[in-house]
């Protein structure tokens, strides 16, 4: 019960639903033993005659009555209890992903997203199970079984009552054994039904490729794999589930079959009489479903507790990169930037990523990084962005440390273009406006999207702006994906801006009027471009050429000719690809 110690908030906020709901469940329960009173009355005075057409509507009334109380009480009952374990679900995401968000990229590149999706959906249901239906269960069952079985022993006979109460607890046992299996089955059948939902996404997803490639048998082949295990997991469910309903209903017929038998004679001898015994079964009745609760309210206690203990080692998973104590806000950033003897390895990795790396932004100024592929490019920018920290050397602002600058004023200072165009399947106006805690205005967005030369693109879809991206929406080539990326950057306006590879997928023609176009910003910012392409960063004020995580040259486009070394070999090779092109 410890680990739902971080819930104490939430149970205090929420004792007074908790309280009604179990006064409600109380007064369901006690309405509940008043029908075999009533049955018995009934009953013993149609025995002895005196009972008159007007005497069965009286009862039959009652009857009606407990009816009606029961399902208000069961209203009032749900919507406290079950009500506030959905209120507890919502807390408990929100908190969770909340939580989630704090935590630095290196988490999440070491934890697979389908395990933060089952702690997101399986675990949380079984807090919430357990914290529901399992409250109730527990609550209703002991209430009922004791007062049921003091009922039958104060109203009818202490030998029956403990000849019929025999048999009732094979059925905790029943349950709690076939409850985990039946648990079991059941969580392989949603493994095998997500196996199947990815393997159906995956192939409509890579439509393209699987009839570029003729591979649609191939591909049918192992959807009917998925299908057929999904298939067997299910029948497995089946077959137990078939076992265990009737199974409960043989052992709760194994008592009535005892009552009857004993309890007839005793009818017969005259020792109890007919209402007593009609009595008696009703409160054997209502025994039945307290038995299998204790059963489930254990299995249901024991997933909520193993859950609640995961999401608590989520929650108690600190984020590697914070905020120093003596953190400063960046206020108005000029923008120099410098890195000193900077050397990086990332933490799943052996070897650097970037070894003694040093240079100098002036304020206003361009930084150029080229290099091959693997070299360290992005790394630089993770590092600035303080994705990742680092332990050797410093990384400096307008001269202050990185590590002293308050991270959320360091990244809103910071407008960044990244390597893959990440956009969010909202309209492009929600996407060129992510910065914003406002919706953008109509200038800033206009203006931002003509410099990023995507303008004419997107008016030219019937929805414009409001246009959806994303699966139910358009799908933007990978040049206007990255165009849409840079205006969102440029509409933040931040003073420095970072252009990781962001030109790429665009031709040579609208790159040169994209570059042209940003000219008047760059010149009011301290910019850096990340490129393979030469023509990208020609006109850059430094360059810098890495190669295996180091600097092996830098100056301007003109001097690194002269040094006839890799700026050159890399600018040559482009001359030859744009020819043959
Ligand atoms: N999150 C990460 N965890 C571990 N290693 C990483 C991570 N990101 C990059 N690396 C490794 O660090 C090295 C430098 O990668 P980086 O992405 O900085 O290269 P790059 O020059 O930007 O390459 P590209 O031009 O292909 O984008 C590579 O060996 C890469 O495998």
């Amino acid at each position: 019960m410890k680990a739902f110690k971080p819930l104490e908030d939430f149970f205090i906020q929420n004792k007074w639903y908790y309280i009604f709901g179990i006064i409600w469940l109380l007064i369901i329960d006690a309405i509940q033993l008043i029908v075999p009173q009533i049955l018995r009355t009934a009953t013993n005075l149609l025995q002895e005659g005196k009972l008159t057409f007007s005497g069965i509507l009286k009862y039959g009334l009652y009857i009606i009555l407990t009816g009606l109380g029961i399902a208000i009480g069961r209203y009032f009952w749900r919507n406290y209890i079950i009500g506030t374990s959905r209120k507890l679900e919502y807390h408990l995401r929100k908190k969770l992903f909340g939580h989630l968000l704090t935590l630095s990229p290196n988490f999440f590149h070491t934890q697979k997203t389908g395990d933060l999706m089952a702690h997101a959906t399986n675990d949380i249901n079984a807090i919430r199970h357990a914290l529901g239906m399992g409250i109730i269960m527990f609550v209703d069952s002991i209430f009922i079984t004791i007062l049921a079985i003091v009922m039958m022993i104060r109203t009818t006979n202490l030998r029956l009552t403990i000849i019929a109460l025999f048999t009732l607890p094979f059925i905790t046992i029943m349950v709690r054994r076939f409850g985990k299996v039946i648990h079991n089955r059941f969580r392989t059948v949603q493994e095998a039904f997500s196996q199947l939902t990815d393997v159906t996404q995956e192939s409509f997803a890579g439509i393209r490729v699987i009839k570029s490639f003729v591979q649609e048998d191939l591909v049918i082949e192992n959807f009917n794999k998925v299908n057929e295990n999904n298939l067997e997991k299910n029948l497995k469910l089946v077959k137990i589930s078939g076992v265990f309903h009737p199974l409960i209903n043989f052992i709760s017929s194994i008592s009535f079959f005892i009552i009857i038998i004993y309890g007839g004679r005793l009818v017969i001898l005259d020792i109890i009489s007919l209402g007593d015994f009609i009595a008696f079964n009703n409160y054997l009745n209502l025994l039945v479903w307290p038995m299998m609760a204790m059963g489930w309210v254990i299995n249901l206690l024991q997933r909520g507790i193993a859950s609640m203990e995961r999401i608590n080692a989520l929650l108690e998973e600190k984020p590697e990169i914070v905020d120093s104590d003596n953190a400063i806000e960046l206020n108005s950033m000029k923008g120099k930037i410098e890195f000193k003897n900077v050397s990086f390895k990332y933490p799943t990795k052996e070897n650097y990523a970037l070894e003694d790396i040093n240079f100098t932004i002036e304020e206003g100024q361009t930084l150029a990084i080229v290099g091959k592929t693997g070299s360290g490019k992005t790394t630089i920018v993770n590092l600035l962005l303080r994705l990742y920290d680092i332990k050797e050397g410093s990384i400096l602002i307008d001269d202050v440390n990185i590590k002293n600058i308050d991270l959320k004023s360091l990244r809103e200072n910071i407008s960044y273009v990244p390597q893959d165009n990440f956009l969010f399947s909202t309209s492009i106006r929600e996407n060129i406006g992510f910065a914003f805690d406002e919706p953008i205005d109509d200038e800033t967005m206009i203006q931002s999207s003509k410099l990023a030369q995507v303008y004419d693109n997107i008016i030219a879809f019937p929805n414009k702006f409001e246009t959806v991206l994303g699966e139910r929406g358009v799908t933007l080539s990978g040049g206007q994906k990255q165009r849409v990326s840079i205006a969102r950057a440029l509409a933040k306006d931040s003073p420095v801006l970072i252009l990781d590879d962001s030109l790429s997928a665009v031709d040579t023609e609208t790159e040169e009027k994209i570059l042209n176009g940003l000219k008047n910003i760059v010149k009011r910012k301290t910019t850096i471009i990340i490129s393979h392409r030469i023509s990208t960063v020609k006109d850059a004020d430094h360059i810098i050429v890495l190669d295996e995580g180091r600097i092996v040259e830098r100056g301007t486009h003109e001097s690194l000719l002269e040094l006839n070394g890799l700026y050159r070999y890399l600018y040559e090779k482009q001359l030859l690809e744009e020819k043959i092109s």
